[in-house]
């Protein structure tokens, strides 16, 4: 893989981990804290994000994106505290994000979709075609890149949202269930992807699939409550579990034996 080289890239980095956070609170609604004292240290590699619905997940992802502010304690971005009034364009160049459900124009083509995200990621005019060209092969839509997105699937929509996270080579890339309407062909090349992606980004990929952590991720970040639970390897989160708990893997097993404190009242679901 080719990687341009900016300033960014040059520059000493003066961080151990790109995402940094203590005591972390975000408010959503009028008052409901999504997340409520998180601390999270996540560097290289591929973080797979887990927890039970409601559990924070999607608020976390939005506000290392950017998109959502803090409410309370710190949160560092390649070792830069996130301020209220910071000018956020210079860490958004070096962000990727696929959202849970991301709004395009249905009458773009895959490469018109990816070159227009590259221009808002204010990607060098002279390597976008380069950089789109690149993303769209990653994903697998080379052949595609000059249809519609109106005329294509749901599984290579989402896989052109990918192409978009990609094109500015982030340094940061954050994926909201990422293999929803995937089949499962196109789930293994996509954990291959991660893999490769996580060599030298720090990924973090929400999901409910068990076993697209156990394949792809270095490395578990288990949310509950909107805050952190666990962090470590799948081993580590299988070795949690035992024959008493409900799950049809060691991995599952593990995650059902530590978010039982959690569970809360929700009951059978
Ligand atoms: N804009 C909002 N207004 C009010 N409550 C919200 C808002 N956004 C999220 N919430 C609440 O915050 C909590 C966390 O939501 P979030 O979407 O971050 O969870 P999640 O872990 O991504 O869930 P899922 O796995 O179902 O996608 C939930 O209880 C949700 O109802």
């Amino acid at each position: 893989m080719t990687r341009s080289i900016g300033s960014a890239d040059l520059a000493p980095a003066k961080y151990a981990f790109e995402i940094r956070a203590e005591g972390l609170e975000v408010t959503v609604g009028r008052r409901r804290k999504a997340v409520d004292g998180m601390d999270l240290a996540l560097g290289t590699g591929v973080h797979g994000m887990l927890g039970p619905n409601g559990a924070g997940k999607t608020t976390l992802i939005r506000t290392l994106a950017t998109v959502l502010h803090p409410s309370g304690g710190t949160l560092e971005l390649f070792g830069t505290p996130l301020r209220a009034l910071a000018d956020k364009r210079e860490l958004r160049r070096r962000i990727g994000y696929l959202p849970q459900e991301f709004g395009y124009y249905k009458r773009f083509t895959v490469r018109e979709f990816v070159e227009y995200m590259a221009w808002l990621k204010e990607v060098p005019g002279k390597e976008v075609p380069g950089a789109v060209q690149r993303a769209v092969e990653r994903v697998g839509l080379a052949d595609r890149a000059d249809h519609r997105l109106k005329t294509l699937s749901g599984g290579m929509v989402r896989r052109a949202g990918i192409a978009q996270a990609i094109v500015n080579d982030p340094r940061i890339l954050l994926l909201d269930e990422p293999t929803v309407g995937l089949d499962p062909a196109q789930r293994l090349r996509f954990r291959e992807l991660l893999q490769q992606l996580g060599l030298d980004c720090c990924v973090v990929v929400s999901t409910h699939l068990v076993e697209d952590v156990a394949a792809a991720c270095t490395d578990v970040v288990l949310v509950a409550e909107g805050r952190l639970v666990f962090q470590g390897s799948p081993d580590e989160l299988a070795a949690a579990g035992g024959p008493e708990h409900v799950g049809d893997s060691p991995i599952e097993r593990g995650y059902s034996a530590l978010l039982a404190p959690h569970s809360g009242d929700r009951g059978a679901w």
